[in-house]
C-alpha cells in the first residue's frame, strides 16, 4: 500500500494511505454495496443534500453542466460557496484521477439568481505534463455571474514541506453547535421578544454545514473584537473516503461561509447594509475529510474603501494544514441605531 505523506496535494483518496485507483470521473454517486446497510443509509443522509444535489451537476453537453440550489442566504443572492463548489466540480469533470485540485481563483461578477439554475461552461485551457488548468464561467440569463480558474497537479512529493502551527483551541466535543447556542439563548427567560424572532429565523435556516464557534458570541451584546474568528466546521452528514476532489469541492463550499463577517468584528457600531464577496482564492495543501471536524481560522488583515480582505486556514484535527483561502468583499455599512435609554 503506497504510503502518502501528509502534505501531499489533494489526492484521489481522502485517506493518507492509498494504493487504489479510483474511477476517472468525479464520482458523486453513493458507493456500491448494500443500499440497506447502515453505512449506505448514513451515506445517503448527506448525499441527499450537498453531494447528490448541490455538488451533483447535470451534464448538458461536453464541458457544459447545470447546477441547482439547496440553501439561499437571506440576501436572496446565490451563496458564493455554492457557485465556487459547483464550478470546481465542473472543472474537475474533465481532469483525470491522477491529478489533484491544488488551487482556484475566482471573481463574483454578478449576483446569482436563486430563481433559475446555473450553467457551468468549462474551457480546457491547458493539459500540461504536471499541471492542468480549467477555466469555468458560471452563467445565468446569458451572462457570467462567476469566472473561475482552477489548477490541478500530478502528485509530486518534495523535501520542502513546512506549515504554520495550528492554534490551540478546545476540541469540538467541548463546544456547542450554532443551533445549540441559539436554543440556549432562546431558553433564557429574560430574552426580549424582538430577539426571539431573529433567533428562530436563524434556527430555521437549513445550511448543510455544521459549525461550533470556539468563542461563541453573546447574542445581541455586541462588543468590539479583533478581526479574528475560530470555529470548528464540517459538512452536515456523511461523505466517506470518496474522491478527494469531492472533498475539495465541499471545502470550497464551506470556505465562503461566515468568512467575510470577520472584517466586521471590530465595528459593533455598524451593520452591513450591503455585503458580498468580490473574489475568492483557495489553495489545497493536504488530504482531508470535509465531513469531519476541521478548525477554520479566519482573520481580516485589512479593511478600507468599502472593502474588506479576509483570509482563512482550514486545519485537520491532527494539526495538518488542509487548505487556505483569501477573499475580498464589498462592505457597505451604516451605523447601528439603538433605542435611546431616555
Ligand atoms: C457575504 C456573503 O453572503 C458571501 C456571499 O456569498 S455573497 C455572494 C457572492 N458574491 C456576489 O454575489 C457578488 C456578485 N457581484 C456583484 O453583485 C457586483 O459585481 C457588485 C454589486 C459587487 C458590484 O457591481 P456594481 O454594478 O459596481 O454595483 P454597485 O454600484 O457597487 O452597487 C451594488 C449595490 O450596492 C448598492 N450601493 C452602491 N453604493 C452604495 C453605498 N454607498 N451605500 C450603500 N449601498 C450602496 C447599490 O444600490 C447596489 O444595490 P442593489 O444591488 O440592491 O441595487
Amino acid at each position: 500500500m503506497a504510503e502518502r505523506k501528509v502534505g501531499d496535494i489533494c489526492g484521489s483518496s481522502a485517506s493518507t494511505t492509498s494504493d487504489d485507483h479510483p474511477k476517472d470521473t468525479l464520482d458523486l454517486k453513493p458507493e456500491d454495496g448494500d443500499p440497506e446497510s447502515p453505512e449506505a443509509q448514513k451515506d445517503q443522509d448527506l448525499k441527499s443534500v450537498l453531494v447528490t444535489s448541490v455538488l451533483n451537476l447535470e451534464e448538458i453537453d461536453v464541458d457544459l453542466y447545470r447546477g441547482t440550489h439547496h440553501w439561499v442566504p437571506r440576501t436572496q443572492r446565490l451563496f458564493g460557496g455554492q457557485i465556487i463548489g459547483q464550478a470546481l466540480v465542473a472543472a474537475a469533470k474533465s481532469v483525470g484521477d491522477n491529478l489533484y485540485a491544488h488551487s482556484l481563483h475566482c471573481y463574483f461578477v454578478r449576483a446569482g439568481d436563486p430563481k433559475v439554475p446555473v450553467l457551468y461552461q468549462v474551457d480546457r485551457i491547458r493539459d500540461g505534463r504536471s499541471f492542468t488548468v480549467r477555466s469555468v464561467r458560471a452563467i445565468q440569463h446569458g451572462q457570467p455571474i462567476l469566472i473561475c480558474q482552477a489548477s490541478f497537479q500530478m502528485l509530486q512529493p518534495s523535501p520542502l514541506q513546512h506549515q504554520f502551527t495550528m492554534p490551540a483551541v478546545p476540541p469540538p466535543e467541548d463546544l456547542l453547535t450554532a443551533e445549540e447556542l441559539i436554543r440556549l439563548y432562546l431558553s433564557k427567560p429574560d430574552l426580549a421578544e424582538k430577539y426571539k424572532l431573529g433567533l428562530n429565523k436563524l434556527l430555521a435556516i437549513e445550511v448543510p454545514i455544521e459549525i461550533k464557534p470556539v468563542n461563541p458570541p453573546v447574542f445581541y451584546k455586541v462588543t468590539a473584537s479583533e478581526p479574528k474568528n475560530l470555529f470548528w466546521v464540517r459538512a452536515r452528514g456523511y461523505i466517506g473516503e470518496g474522491n478527494m476532489k469531492l472533498h475539495c469541492c465541499v471545502a470550497a463550499y464551506v470556505s465562503d461561509f461566515a468568512l467575510l463577517g470577520t472584517a466586521l468584528l471590530p465595528y459593533p457600531g455598524y451593520r452591513a447594509q450591503f455585503a458580498a464577496s468580490l473574489d475568492h482564492a483557495m489553495w489545497f495543501h493536504s488530504t482531508f475529510r470535509s465531513d469531519e471536524w476541521m478548525l477554520y481560522e479566519c482573520e481580516s488583515p485589512w479593511a478600507g474603501g468599502s472593502r474588506g480582505l479576509v483570509q482563512g486556514r482550514l486545519w485537520r484535527r491532527d494539526g495538518v494544514l488542509a487548505a487556505s483561502c483569501s477573499q475580498e468583499g464589498v462592505l457597505r455599512v451604516k451605523p447601528v441605531t439603538r433605542p435611546s435609554k431616555l
